[in-house]
């Protein structure tokens, strides 16, 4: 069979560029992207949509409204496909049984269960969302109870590898496509349909298919890997302060090992984002399950590590400032998770502000992209009364970097926008406006050290010792 009508449900990071992508590849396809949340469908509605990511305005503006729809008729889009993606947030549990690290399967299943409800013709539905290895047999289990002679479901696993703020560069250009069928001849015939739809762009062998659980696991198990090398090179960073070994140093030697490659092994304050430590956290829970306690405890060490080179970041700070930052003004450049993105999930930012505000300091943010009121929702505690007023006591939040700086005793560098590099930053006028002795702390080893210094900058830089090479 050949895929005509595509449903997403879920017009998140994931099902939106990702769907908005095969409109653009397969004009014979109509795609329809689906949410229960209105302001988010009016956004992707509008000219202004609702998350950034470089050239996704380019992809949406240039399909909608053609073979590219967004609407929060989720039942009607349902009935018409032949194929539906389910694209919809996992987060890690917040209460009951596993709360903080199993993942919260609740909007997967109500997807499920409204496709089951719905569907009056067979459908090819797809598990998009990062999920636990086997829960496609729960929505095999929900969805064949629902199914009749007439009405029948294959299940596919085809987990997204795309990382924000390149979203669109890596759907154009996918290092692989992984697609999951039980190897049944229907379900070989589905995974084959999802084939024929990915390769309108992406080349036949990129194309990796495989059993459903292998599929599942791949996911969860790419990340944690990836995260894993972000926990190894920060765990060397700390090494390297110690000893005068550069963290850069160590990374470029280590990369240019073809076994080892050199990407994905940059110090910094510590991964964020929405993906690797829910993830990470739902294969130790797996695992626990699995009754398999030294596995469990061997991918948790990778969270451990990563809230253990935040607090050490923290911990430099407030020592430098000679110990206390009471009252001082600390200015934060970048507030997302990573460049290129506006998301703030999970982002390092979160946790190092909250730690300054602990101790009293005055602190002034300032990110490109990031609005102003997904600040302070980051910053302020859940369910506490008034914490609102009491984070607006604490900072203010800037227009420019300059403003920022002024009157700041320390600037602290916590994503890596392309902005706040030497080159393209002011840093005689940021230094002009500060109190004196300015503190420059760069937990993304973004700047030139050397020429800061020659400022008149004190600068510390995660990963290295100030006395490297001369001591
Ligand atoms: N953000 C990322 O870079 C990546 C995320 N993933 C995975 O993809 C999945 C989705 O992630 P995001 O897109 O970041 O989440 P998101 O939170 O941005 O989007 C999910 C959307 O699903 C909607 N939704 C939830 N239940 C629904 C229902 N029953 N019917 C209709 N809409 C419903 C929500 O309103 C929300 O807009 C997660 O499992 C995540 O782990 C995978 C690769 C990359
Ligand atoms: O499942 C997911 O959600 C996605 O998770 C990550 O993508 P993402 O979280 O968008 O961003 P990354 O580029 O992986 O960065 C994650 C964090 O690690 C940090 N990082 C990354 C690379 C590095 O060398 N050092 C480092 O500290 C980044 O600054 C960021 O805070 C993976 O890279 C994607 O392949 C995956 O699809």
């Amino acid at each position: 069979m050949s895929v005509k009508n595509i449903c997403c449900i879920g017009a998140g990071y994931v099902g939106g560029p990702t769907c908005a992508v095969i409109a653009y590849k397969c004009h014979d396809i109509k795609v329809t992207i689906v949410d229960l949340n209105q302001a988010r469908i009016d956004a992707w509605n509008s000219d202004k949509l609702p998350i950034y990511e470089p050239g996704l305005e380019e992809v949406v503006f240039d399909r909608r409204g053609k073979n590219l729809f967004f609407t929060t008729d989720v039942d009607g889009a349902i009935s018409e496909a032949d194929l539906i993606f389910v694209s919809v947030n996992t987060p890690t549990k917040k209460s009951g049984m596993g709360a903080g690290m199993a993942a919260d399967l609740a909007y997967v299943e109500s997807a499920t269960r409204r496709i089951a409800e719905v569907s009056k013709t067979s459908k090819i539905v797809v598990e998009k969302s990062t999920v636990p290895c086997r829960t496609a047999q729960s929505m095999r289990t929900i969805l064949e109870a629902n199914s009749t002679p007439e009405v029948s479901f294959q299940i596919l696993s085809n987990p997204e590898f795309l990382a924000e703020g390149t979203a669109i560069d890596d759907l154009f250009n996918p290092d692989r496509v992984l697609i999951g069928a039980l190897q049944t001849e229907e379900g070989i015939a589905a995974q084959n349909a999802l084939v024929e739809v990915y390769t309108h762009w992406v080349p036949r062998e990129r194309c990796i298919t495989t059993n459903l659980w292998s599929s599942e696991l791949s996911k969860l198990a790419a990340n944690a890997m990836l995260a894993q090398r972000i926990s190894s090179v920060n765990a060397l960073s700390a090494i390297c302060e110690a000893t005068g070994a550069d963290v850069d140093e160590v990374s470029r030697a280590c990369g240019r090992d073809t076994r080892l490659g050199s990407k994905f092994l940059k110090a910094s304050v510590g991964f964020g984002g929405s993906c690797f430590q829910k993830d990470i956290l739902n294969l130790v829970y797996l695992s626990e399950q699995l009754n398999l306690p030294e596995v469990a405890a061997y991918w948790k060490q990778v969270v451990i590590m990563n809230e253990y080179q935040k607090k050490r970041f923290v911990r430099k700070i407030i020592s430098t400032l000679f110990n206390t930052i009471t009252n001082k003004k600390i200015a934060v450049l970048g507030f997302a998770f990573k460049k290129d993105t506006g998301d703030t999930r999970e982002s390092a930012a979160i946790t190092l502000i909250k730690d300054f505000i602990q101790e009293h300091a005055r602190v002034a943010i300032y990110d490109p992209k990031v609005e102003h009121e997904q600040i302070y929702m980051d910053l302020s505690e859940p369910g506490v009364v008034d914490t609102r007023k009491e984070v607006e006591k604490h900072i203010q939040i800037c227009a420019s970097p300059y403003e920022a700086a002024e009157g700041a005793d320390a600037v602290v560098i916590v994503t890596e926008w392309d902005e706040f590099k030497d080159e393209n930053l002011d840093y005689e006028k940021i230094y002009q406006g500060m109190n004196k002795p300015a503190f420059l702390f760069d937990g993304r080893l973004l700047i030139n050290a050397a020429k800061l210094r020659q400022i008149g900058f004190k600068v510390n830089v995660i990963g290295k010792n100030e006395l490297a090479g001369t001591a």
